[in-house]
């Protein structure tokens, strides 16, 4: 599903160029729960962007269901993450002049979908979540875990087959976090979404069925199942 063919990433600063990310070949089937592993700043979120379409690397190819992401044009990338992707980040990014229906809403009001169709796909959205009477509220109304899991039906509301989540827990405590993990980990054994999360806690990799760890930039382990890959 996802191919990173010999994918890097360097950012020019002012003291000179800087690698993020060295030559990586990472392949991503349908359907797998993938962590991403290692300490700060050693590219965990710099890996997830390119995936997600967020960045475009400084060399080799990034081909999500056989679409090579730096052959798209700016709108075309734009349509593809909008449809084809949902992001969950750390710090929920709800919109706080919005309601939770309208958050969960937003990306089918860019699409142009019906308003009908809106409500509908918001409300089995938010059953899904178990947050059915918060449509009306306001994230600032709801806890950092509730806020989370209106996140989490914002992202799913396209009906994307990748979700991808950096430190979807980072600021939940142990019980609130857990929950976050069975959520993702029941959206992808039942609807088959494909889950690629940044995380640098231990417990929640546990969730997922393969660990790729990065160290300053580099790939140094890919297990699955307890057996090393790589
Ligand atoms: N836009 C940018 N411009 C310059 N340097 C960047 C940029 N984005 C990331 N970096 C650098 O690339 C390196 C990797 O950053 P990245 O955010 O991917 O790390 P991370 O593993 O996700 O870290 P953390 O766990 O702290 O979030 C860091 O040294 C960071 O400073």
């Amino acid at each position: 599903m996802i191919q990173l063919e010999q994918v890097s990433k360097v950012f020019a600063l002012e003291a000179g160029p800087f690698t993020a990310l060295k030559p990586a070949d990472i392949h991503i089937g349908k359907g797998e729960f993938i962590a991403i592993m290692g300490p700060s700043g050693s590219g965990k979120s710099t890996l997830l962007q390119l995936i997600g379409g967020l960045d475009l690397p400084s060399g080799g190819t990034v081909a999500v269901d056989g679409v090579r992401l730096n052959e798209l044009n700016e709108k075309e990338r734009t349509l593809f993450r909008r449809t084809k992707v949902g992001f969950v980040f750390q710090n929920y990014q709800l919109l706080p002049m919005m309601t939770v229906a309208e958050n969960v809403g937003l990306a089918m009001a860019a699409n142009k979908a019906s308003k009908a169709d809106i409500r509908a796909r918001v409300r089995e959205l938010l059953q899904d979540v178990r947050l059915e009477d918060k449509e009306h509220h306001f994230p600032s109304q709801l806890s950092g875990g509730q806020q989370q899991r209106v996140a989490i039906a914002r992202a799913l509301a396209m009906k994307p087959g990748l979700l991808l989540a950096d430190e979807p827990t980072g600021n939940l405590d142990r019980s609130n976090g857990e929950s976050i993990l069975q959520l993702l980990s029941r959206l992808n054994k039942e609807e088959r979404i494909t889950v690629v999360m940044v995380t640098h806690d231990p417990h929640a990799a546990a969730a997922a069925d393969r660990i790729i760890t990065i160290r300053d930039g580099q790939v140094v382990r890919d297990e699955r199942d307890g057996g090393e890959r790589t």
